[in-house]
């Protein structure tokens, strides 16, 4: 059985992360940016698999993100408890509702706006990685910008570590095919108002490198 697939959003992050890899079992793949060009890549990528008889035992969404500052330093290295479409619901006089607090019927919510890591991959990953901060990992579809919506959305999600816009759509995909899951980050930005020119890209794609250096190991742990 073919190991882990490995979906980024662009090529650099890709890179980044062959770079910490030697186990050709792992494959990676940039699926371009944003959580539905993503997640119907991935869905693609695991039905191709699939159907030539070589299917993924897990799937993994690696790359940058901007991180919460006080919960995650920059250049540090995440791991996502629960990947979660933040900005997936409603704008209301009285703040941001969730999809699924909207009263729609729950078979059109797939699994909702949360997908759980899956629980024995996080803990291999956990382990082989001690310095990675665990929490949950937001997806958006713009990145955060200003400094009152860094203060509302980290109001909304108290135990957010980060943000960065495909976890979701990947997370979705592999729930679909019955895979593993988790979401492995390197911090570039603090979340807050635009000023991309102090993104430290080079410093996250190192530490994106050597988080990579864990994963065919984490993966062989899978029952
Ligand atoms: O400009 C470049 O040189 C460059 C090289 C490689 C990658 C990029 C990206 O812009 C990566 C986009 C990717 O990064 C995630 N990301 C990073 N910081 C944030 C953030 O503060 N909020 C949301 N997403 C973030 C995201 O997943 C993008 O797809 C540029």
């Amino acid at each position: 059985m073919t190991g882990l697939l490995v979906l980024t959003a662009v090529p650099a992050e890709a890179e980044a992360v062959r770079a910490g890899l030697t186990d050709p079992t792992v494959t990676v793949r940039p699926v371009g940016v944003g959580p539905a060009v993503a997640g119907a890549a991935t869905a693609r990528l695991l039905t191709l698999a699939e159907a030539a008889g070589r299917p993924y035992r897990a799937v993994i969404s690696a790359g940058i993100a901007g991180g919460f500052a006080g919960r995650v330093p920059v250049a540090g290295t995440v791991l996502g408890t629960r990947s979660v479409a933040a900005d997936l619901g409603a704008e209301s006089p009285d703040g941001f509702i969730p999809i699924d607090e909207l009263g729609m019927p729950p078979e059109l919510l797939g699994g909702g706006p949360v997908v759980d890591a899956d629980p024995e991959l996080l803990a291999a990953l956990s382990a082989a990685l001690p310095g990675a901060t665990a929490g949950e990992i937001l997806t958006v579809s713009t990145v955060t910008g200003t400094a009152a919506s860094t203060r509302a959305l980290a109001d909304r999600h108290p135990t957010a570590v980060a943000e960065a816009m495909e976890g979701y759509g990947v997370a979705v995909a592999a729930a679909q095919a019955g895979l593993a899951f988790v979401e492995l980050r390197t911090v570039s930005n603090p979340i807050g108002p635009r000023d991309r020119g102090s993104w430290r890209m080079a410093e996250a794609f190192r530490a994106l490198t050597e988080a990579a250096r864990a994963l065919p190991e984490a993966a062989g742990t899978l029952g």
